[in-house]
């Protein structure tokens, strides 16, 4: 039986800052996806992680969405996907998240290639999305040489990499498809749902009892992905860290819920700072 996440995650991961601390204490991120199509996608996804405090946000997308993601976004920093310098940016990074509006071009593929030869055991990467479709595709796009590497799949994308259809994806399933995709383990599965389970590197399985039907809107599985993303950049790839993301994208989601019809991604990602003061614990003042 899985085990439910519950609300106390969120004081156990969020921390109050230290006074002497500056944004290079809280994770360096960058962004892969927003093809010419699908802009709003990486834009969502950024919000979240800015949302959540990630320290340096950058973000490499098709050069049509700079104007669009500065004028929303003015936080975090952008390069042309096309550019000669991602490979170099890639390795400066803690957390890399791709996958959002990717899309399945010639050029998306190129990027995953670009993300696998340049990453590093030092780094985690979160795959959501048309990532996840290409991996699907081709495994050799799995950049498994990541130290950590986190799947965001919904259903019918964790069916299109596992192979195995909706009603089949039990956890005993679901647990012998992710050994067989990362043999070496390093991964943790965010197989996303009304109920949303959890695998973790060690088998463990968790679900998230909260959420609502409000969030079954595009771009809020965007906005999951840059919330994990930015969650590790500031406390560490830990299971833990994993849960508390999944578990305040939830929570956030049933506050708007409460009065709104419809939980709009860009709300949700808005309301996340106050959130998140009301759980951080104390850690002593310096
Ligand atoms: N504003 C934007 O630019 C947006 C861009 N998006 C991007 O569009 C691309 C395609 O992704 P999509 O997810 O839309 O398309 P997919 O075709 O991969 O999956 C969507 C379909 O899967 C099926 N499905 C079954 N179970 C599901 C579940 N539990 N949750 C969600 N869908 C389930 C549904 O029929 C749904 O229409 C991705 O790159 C994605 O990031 C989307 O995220 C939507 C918003
Ligand atoms: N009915 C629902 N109840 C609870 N959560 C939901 C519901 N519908 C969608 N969600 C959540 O919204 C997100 C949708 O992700 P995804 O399908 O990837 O969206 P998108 O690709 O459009 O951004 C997931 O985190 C999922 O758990
Ligand atoms: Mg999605």
């Amino acid at each position: 039986m899985p085990t439910e996440i519950s609300e106390k995650i969120l004081s156990e991961v969020i921390k109050t800052r230290k006074s002497a601390t500056h944004k290079g204490n809280y994770g360096r991120i960058l962004l892969i996806g927003g093809s010419d199509n699908y802009g709003g996608a990486i834009i969502m996804a950024t919000e979240g992680a800015i949302n959540v405090g990630a320290g340096l946000t950058a973000v490499a997308t098709h050069s049509v969405n700079l104007t669009a993601l500065h004028a929303r976004d003015p936080e975090a920093m952008f390069i042309d996907w096309h550019d000669k310098g991602l490979p170099a940016l890639i390795k400066k990074m803690d957390v890399i998240v791709c996958g959002p509006g990717l899309g399945m071009s010639t050029m998306a593929q190129q990027l995953l290639k670009i993300l696998k030869e340049n990453v590093t055991a030092k780094q985690t990467v979160v795959l959501d999305a048309s990532a996840l479709d290409l991996v699907a595709q081709d495994k050799n796009f799995l950049p498994s040489n990541a130290g950590h590497l986190v799947l965001t799949p919904h259903q019918m994308e964790w069916q299109r990499v596992s192979q195995l259809r909706i009603p089949f994806q039990t956890d005993q399933a679901n647990l012998t498809a992710l050994k067989q995709l990362v043999p070496q383990g390093n991964v943790t599965l965010i197989l996303k749902s009304n109920h949303t389970h959890v695998y973790g590197e060690d088998g463990s399985v968790f679900i998230n009892p909260i959420g609502n039907p409000g969030m079954a809107t595009g771009g809020m599985g965007d906005t999951l992905a840059g919330i994990v993303g930015g969650m590790i950049a500031q406390f560490g790839p830990d299971l833990k860290t994993i849960l508390a993301a999944v578990y305040l994208h939830s929570y956030a989601g049933d506050q708007l819920y409460e009065d709104n019809y419809v939980v709009k991604p860009t709300a949700l990602s808005q309301s996340l700072p106050k959130i998140m003061k009301k759980y951080a614990t104390s850690l002593e003042k310096c």
